[in-house]
């Protein structure tokens, strides 16, 4: 695992769009796993700049979405798939034919689980993940205790969840839903890249857990730790539980620049 620890949001945005960019001239048609939350918004931003300013073609790109609320009603705003539309399809230009996502309406949910594990392998695997974190350690919507090997599937959320979730539905707890979909934790672990980006003081407990404590159900995002290429990149708040900080900012000033990210 590989920890960058860079000085704010901006610059953690703009270090993962350059990644990302990186990554589609290597792969024009790569499919793009997108996260939701407040965090990843500087890298949705600092790409549409790329892209505006020619950097990078993302015509032929896809975007893959990782949770979802169940039972919002279709086109809810803050339904994680009105929210990737806005934050990454329609920015990025891309064709709502690029992107897919669990239906988080479907009648039959175990069906739309399962049928949204086998469309991402029919899509041939996520090359890049993008994750963000929860105050619990969550990755997507996978609880603490979520199994390791979990698959796409049905969760209930935390209550926690819900009370760090409700500034996205006017404040109001009542209105965030209590169950979701979410890419199982072994689903987001067959992504080839993951990249989980964590802001702020408010993470900073559920960082060192992650990165520097055991791997353990109990915090979701420690399964980072199982995967080959995983980077971890986040700011000086964020960083300020992890013991190894030095050694982490050492190895990335002397970081070879034709490994990338
Ligand atoms: N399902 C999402 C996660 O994917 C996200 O990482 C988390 C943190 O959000 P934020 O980045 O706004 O703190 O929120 C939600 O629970």
């Amino acid at each position: 695992m590989e920890v960058v620890i860079v000085q704010d949001a901006k610059a953690g945005g703009e270090l993962i769009a350059r990644g990302i960019a990186e990554l589609l001239r290597r792969k024009p048609d790569a499919l793009l796993g997108v996260a939701t939350g407040s965090t990843p918004l500087p890298v949705y931003e600092a790409l549409a700049s790329e892209v505006r300013a020619g950097a990078v073609d993302v015509s032929r790109a896809r975007v893959a979405q990782l949770d979802e609320y169940v039972g919002l009603p279709a086109g809810h705003p803050e339904s994680y798939r009105s929210v990737v539309l806005r934050e990454v399809v329609e920015p990025l230009g891309l064709s709502p034919d690029a992107f897919m996502g669990p239906d988080g309406g479907a009648d039959d949910v175990r069906a739309a689980c399962a049928a949204y594990d086998a469309a991402l392998a029919a899509a041939g695997g996520v090359d890049l993940q993008l994750l963000g974190i929860g105050t619990d350690g969550h990755i997507g919507f996978n609880e603490p205790c979520s199994s390791l090997a979990s698959r796409t599937r049905i969760k209930t959320l935390t209550e926690q969840t819900r009370v760090d979730n409700a500034r996205f539905f006017e404040g109001d707890i009542e209105q965030v839903p209590h169950h979701v979909i979410t890419q199982g934790i072994g689903t987001i672990l067959e992504a080839r890249h993951l990249v989980l980006l964590a802001i702020g003081d408010g993470k900073a407990d559920a960082v060192a857990t992650s990165v520097e404590g055991p791997v353990a159900a109990v915090c979701p995002a420690s399964a980072l730790q199982l995967h080959p290429h995983a980077t971890v990149v986040v700011d000086e708040a964020a960083a300020s539980k992890l013991k190894l900080a030095d050694y982490f900012r050492h190895t990335y000033a002397n970081k070879p620049a034709w490994q990338g990210l």
